[in-house]
């Protein structure tokens, strides 16, 4: 996968602090149970949030935490204010994995899930257009779409449209492994559809 072929191996948390000269990056997968149907006949399931960020690739709301400053959660909940408009505030308890790497960068990636009610994930996205870095860290060097998006966890009856489309397009960094880890662990699609999906692949660079 992904993560092989990056050098990225997963690390503790608490081990990962004691690293010199590393970054770290905190990101967050919010999410919701959804009865919403698509179409009026596919169930949505749930609404899974990311991103598409100024660099063209998807990945989750979230950034560079200098842990001199803060805690890897309060940088992290500093991040998805900035970002996304978000006030919600994460803490330890909603953290699910963390990663390093050396390359491209000596860097530390730490995950955290958090399900939210659908009103509150509504919320999000309504606030997220007014958030003070919606629209800069995106659209001026490249110009194209960006902001929140929703991951569609259903496949459409031609096979390809809808989740494993969505997992051939970009990713950045280990983000394509940390939506799949969550998926799995919080068994929002199962294991066999899941076992299915072109998501083992290497992401193209
Ligand atoms: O969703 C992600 N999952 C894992 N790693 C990610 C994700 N998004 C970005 N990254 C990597 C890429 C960068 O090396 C760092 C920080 O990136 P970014 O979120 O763009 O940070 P800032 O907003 O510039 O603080 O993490």
């Amino acid at each position: 996968g992904y993560s092989d072929s990056m050098n990225c191996r997963p690390i503790s948390k608490h081990e990962s602090i004691t690293l010199q000269g590393f970054k770290h990056a905190c990101h967050a997968m919010l999410y919701a149970r959804s009865e919403e149907k698509l179409f009026r006949r596919i169930p949505v399931r749930y609404a899974v949030l990311m991103q598409m960020r100024f660099d063209g690739r998807i990945g989750f709301p979230g950034g560079f935490v200098d842990l001199q400053d803060c805690s890897l959660e309060d940088g992290l909940n500093r991040e998805l204010y900035e970002e996304v408009g978000c006030t919600l505030r994460l803490s330890d308890a909603d953290h699910m994995c963390s990663h390093v790497t050396d390359t491209p960068q000596k860097l530390v990636t730490h995950f955290y899930t958090k399900e939210l009610s659908l009103a509150e994930l509504h919320q999000v996205e309504a606030g997220a257009v007014s958030a003070k870095e919606h629209g800069l860290e995106v659209m001026h060097k490249y110009a194209i779409a960006m902001g929140l998006i929703r991951v569609p966890l259903f496949t459409l009856r031609d096979g390809v449209g809808g989740l494993p489309a969505f997992f051939a397009t970009n990713f950045i960094g280990n983000a394509r492994d940390e939506l799949v880890d969550a998926l799995r662990h919080l068994r929002l699609i199962n294991e066999e559809r899941l076992a299915s999906l072109p998501c083992a692949g290497t992401s193209p660079q």
